[in-house]
């Protein structure tokens, strides 16, 4: 590596762009080999390491027939590998990228006794025997090595280097991240000095007996060494840089269950705690192999805190993974491969350090400028601009093409559209008149001949129904039989085959439409399903499947809400009842022409395919606008892609997910956009919704963190916050972030509400099919899947809340403190938010709001609120101007006697400068101790007025909420919307 600065500097910038890379976790495995004991008692070992990469379970046991045999990682090593070999082959690499400037972990995992502290120690000292190696052989750059050591013992994080055993407080730094306060870091002058302190590490690391290791190391030991670099040649020159990075070796402790290797007492009290951080680091690596969606609960743990950046963030990481061989441990060795296979599937974006000089940042900045404008000056080589015309050739084309599509979907979607309002209409004729409906429609004119035998056996009590699956794409047969003594207890469904699908959809949404049949199908019947399978080439056996009557897939919601507000039940059982009655034993024209594809059919009664053409048309326009103009400005109707799906997730309004979707919508500025929406087509569901409030969707846009600001008169907050404090703090020209976060949770019930909303619509709906169907519980389960009803998982579930409240309110409190969020918000939703489990949805919110800032700022992204950009720098700002004035506000709120005796209570020395401003300093500093909390809480409350919690004040959160009106016909979200606004 050469030397940063001058010309180098461009050097480094050119290879920066290669350094700086998204790669997987290096995971390999290493086999120890049987210790005596093993031997002695003669427990053998299962495990063969056929190759440099796959281990395998050569099984002898008939009971473990059914696990996996062969595990793939990108080394394996043979429990007579040495560990320098492993060091070279598994760690070396990533290890030694500290000296490049780019931060690195090794970590050992394993069970107790695996040889986790064994690989490690060599590990340790074999890298840092290279990187002193490495640093003779660079003469021309000086280095700094600085040494820290902790452990964490019990979840409390101990200074290795230090005799002092109090434990440490982990920070939160907007810059460095998680950060170990007072943590001891020695600069080291040589490699002796390095092994003395390893010693002092290991002579104070917990060791403790346990029944598989004499020796167990019961706490996770973090090493780090940061390496600091400069060019010498540039050294104490303005323009010098460095590279800085750390390693850290990492060795946990046992990863097997407290019952397994500890038998009581204080062992089993760290099994607990060891268990905490490795099931969290679990977790993490469980979540972070499935993609970086949703929230990583880094914070549930101390380890996974320090280590967050190693996990998925900039660092290079290895992790060997350690395995007693003994079929005694074939459990644990099994749950260790596991962990691994998790492992390998996380990916890390690891970055050179470089600590610039302001001068040498002046001149990257300035180059990386002229660069930029010498690109936009020259429009580029004569091949681009031939690129651009065939470019646009191929746009235009497809812009044609689309249009096509276009007209044929609306010509689909009038179809269907006609189609069902005719069955909207028979369906309501046949509320006062049973069956009438059917002799006039036109598809239905067969049925009459059945119509007679299905009243007889609706009066006689015995209609049961088949179920008639359209657009599923599975089929099985067992559930499904043509004999003519089926039961009557059981609903039977058919499906269609797979290219029928294609026929309403060609976009992939999986459209699911249940249409119920009488179960009296007879052989004939049987014998129409049977042409229909030889039709499309499939066996009979083959396309029948049981499942749910009258089941709409989530998917299809667009379509779905809408057409569910409008159809009434009755509706239902009469689509039901039509293809009933084409489903005769003397009629077999109606199903096969379902399955020979026809639309129109199809259409008139698939609720879903109507929704789902207008969502396709409307996405089909809104590709056209965009083809039509690619390079969008502020006013343009076409939103990114990625919104084009947000907005629709949005719509769909279904999984935890969706607060990410939701999220970042609102950051784009294309929903910002007043003229974009009034642009944008409707689509079914914005359109016919009839009781969304005005200017949903733009709120919606701005659900997570609150862009409403201005539409929150001061009016609202003065209702319940103490009117005199709040102009106070107004009078000071201070726009407190308080404000903006009670507004912004406001904005964001609001969504959440609309979406708990749609739920009741779709219940209120349901309503008499949840009398007397099982279908109720369906319902519910959608919404509880989702986890978009925690108010009623709280309701249904008291005993978990109590334990779910604290938890959460735990996690939000961490979070408050990570985003720099106002203190008088925090004080009001502590004091207001006591465990009630109705407060679940607010907790449940105010989760997801921190949770997205969370995520937006260590992304290094920045939140906007009305044109306003929040970063973690300026709301740490927001926080420390507030703090301010709270410090004022003591000399009004608190008489002389009672400041004092704060003081010392806070311990801050009555003799020091600025007392109150350092009191307000320490409020709600310690997001774990309790007491500490409560009295932040008090002081903030004392100090704005805020005196007695109420229902008005909670509203401030959001609506009042009930989990279910009594009379849910009469529940009214409007009215519900404006006693809020
Ligand atoms: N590859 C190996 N070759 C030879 N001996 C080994 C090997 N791995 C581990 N051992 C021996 O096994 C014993 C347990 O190893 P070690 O203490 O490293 O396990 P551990 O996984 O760190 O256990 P704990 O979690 O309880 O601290 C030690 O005596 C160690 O010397």
């Amino acid at each position: 590596m050469g030397a940063i600065g001058g010309e180098e500097l461009m050097q480094w910038e050119k290879t920066q762009g290669a350094i700086a890379h998204e790669e997987k976790i290096l995971v390999s495995v290493r086999l120890r080999p049987l210790n005596a004991k093993e031997l002695a008692r003669n427990d053998a070992s299962d495990w063969e390491c056929i190759n440099d990469n796959t281990i395998i379970f050569r099984n002898s046991l008939p009971e473990r027939s059914m696990f996996p045999t062969a595990y793939t990682f990108d080394r394996v090593f043979r429990y007579d590998c040495s560990t320098k070999h492993v060091y070279e082959e598994g760690a070396k690499e990533v290890a030694l990228s500290v000296v490049s400037g780019i931060n690195s972990s090794i970590f050992a995992y394993g069970q107790t006794s695996s040889g986790k502290t064994y690989t490690m120690s060599g590990i340790t000292d074999f890298t840092v025997a290279d990187i002193y190696d490495y640093i003779q052989r660079h003469e021309e750059r000086a280095f700094v090595l600085k040494f820290a050591a902790m452990e964490i013992y019990n979840e409390a994080v101990r200074d290795l280097l230090s005799a002092d055993n109090t434990p440490l407080r982990l920070l939160d730094d907007p810059e460095r991240g998680t950060i170990v306060e007072k943590l001891t870091e020695e600069t080291l002058r040589d490699w002796s000095h390095l092994q003395e302190l390893l010693s002092t590490c290991e002579a104070q690391r917990q060791i403790g007996e346990t029944s598989l290791n004499e020796t167990s190391s019961r706490s996770h030991q973090i090493l780090r060494l940061t390496i600091e670099s400069s060019a010498r040649e540039f050294l104490g020159k303005d323009n010098s840089s460095t590279l800085a990075a750390s390693v850290n070796f990492v060795d946990l402790a046992g990863s097997e269950r407290a019952s397994q290797a500890l038998s009581a007492g204080t062992r089993l009290k760290e099994g607990c705690h060891i268990n905490r951080s490795l099931l969290t680091l679990g977790t993490v690596i469980r979540k972070l192999s499935k993609g970086r969606n949703g929230h990583i609960p880094y914070r549930d743990s101390k380890l996974t805190r320090i280590l967050q950046s190693s996990l998925g963030g900039n660092a290079r990481t290895a992790i060997i993974c350690t395995m007693n061989p003994a079929r005694s441990h074939v459990e644990q060795s099994r749950n260790t491969l596991l962990f691994a296979s998790c492992a390998k599937e996380v990916t890390t974006n690891a970055q050179v350090n470089v600590v610039m000089s302001d001068k040498v940042l002046v001149k990257h900045l300035q180059r990386e400028l002229s660069r930029l404008e010498s690109e936009l000056r020259s429009p580029g080589p004569t091949s681009v601009t031939c690129d651009s015309a065939a470019l646009l050739q191929e746009k235009d084309f497809q812009i044609e093409k689309m249009e096509k599509e276009i007209k044929e979907l609306i010509r689909q979607r009038d179809l269907a559209q006609s189609q069902f309002e005719d069955l909207l209409r028979v369906g309501d004729d046949r509320a006062s008149k049973p069956w009438a409906g059917f002799d006039h429609h036109p598809k239905l004119q067969e049925r009459n001949a059945w119509e007679g035998e299905h009243s007889m056996l609706e009066s006689s009590g015995v209609a049961d129904t088949h179920c008639l699956d359209v657009g599923v794409r599975t089929f099985r047969t067992s559930q499904y039989s043509c004999s003519h003594s089926e039961s009557n207890s059981d609903d039977h469904y058919l499906q269609l085959p797979e290219n029928y699908e294609d026929n309403s959809l060609s976009d992939g949404t999986s459209s699911r439409l249940s249409i119920r049949i009488p179960k009296f199908v007879g052989p004939d019947t049987c014998q129409g399903w049977e042409k229909i399978t030889q039709g499309t080439g499939k066996k009979f056996e083959d396309i029948c499947k049981e499942v749910r009557c009258v089941e709409i897939e989530e998917s299809s919601m667009n379509g779905k809400v809408k057409s569910d507000a409008l159809i009434p039940v009755e509706s239902e059982e009469m689509l039901a009842l039509k293809v009933a009655g084409n489903e005769d034993a003397t009629d077999q024209n109606f199903v096969p022409s379902l399955l020979k594809g026809d639309k129109e059919l199809n259409h008139t009664h698939a609720d879903f395919p109507y929704g789902a053409w207008e969502q396709k048309i409307q996405d089909v326009q809104t590709t056209i606008n965009c083809l039509i103009n690619p390079y969008p400005d502020e006013s343009s109707p076409c939103p990114p892609t990625a919104d084009i799906s947000s907005s629709r997730s949005l719509k769909l309004m279904r999984s935890r997910s969706c607060r990410e979707t939701l999220m970042t919508s609102s950051l784009s500025p294309w929903f910002e956009n007043g003229e974009q929406n009034a642009r944008t087509p409707p689509n079914g569901f914005e359109k016919d919704f009839l009781g969304r409030p005005e200017g949903f969707q733009r709120k919606l846009s701005v659900l997570n963190y609150g862009v409403n600001i201005g539409r929150l008169s001061r009016k609202d907050s003065q209702a319940s916050i103490g009117s005199d404090s709040i102009d106070e703090l107004k009078a000071q020209n201070i726009k407190t972030s308080a404000n903006e976060d009670v507004t912004s949770i406001r904005s964001f019930v609001a969504g959440l509400k609309e979406m708990v909303k749609l739920q009741y619509e779709e219940k209120l709906v349901d309503g008499p099919v949840q009398e007397t169907e099982p279908r109720a519980d369906e319902s519910g389960k959608n919404a509880k899947d989702v986890g978009l009803d925690p108010m009623q998982d709280a309701l249904e579930s008291p005993s978990n809340w109590p334990l779910e409240f604290k938890r959460q309110q735990r996690e939000i409190i961490e979070l408050w403190h990570a985003c720099n969020v106002s203190l008088v918000h925090r004080t009001y939703f502590f004091l207001l938010f006591k465990g009630d489990p109705k407060d679940s949805i607010y907790m449940e919110v105010e989760l997801r709001r921190l949770s997205f800032l969370k995520d937006t700022f260590s992304q290094g992204n920045q939140a906007v609120e009305d044109g306003r950009t929040l970063t973690p720098a300026s709301s740490m700002r927001d926080l420390r101007r507030e703090r301010e004035v709270l410090s004022k506000q003591m000399l009004k709120r608190f008489s002389e006697e009672q400041r004092k005796s704060l003081y010392q209570k806070w311990g801050i020395g009555l003799d020091t400068k600025q007392r109150r401003l350092q009191l307000a300093h320490r409020l709600w500093n310690d997001t774990e101790d309790t007491d500490h909390i409560m009295e932040s809480a008090a002081i903030v409350a004392k100090l704005v007025g805020f005196l007695e919690p109420g229902q008005a004040l909670k509203e401030m959160f959001g609506l009042s909420f009930t989990p279910r009106p009594t009379n849910r016909r009469s529940y009214s979200w409007k009215h519900s919307m404006s006693s809020l606004l």
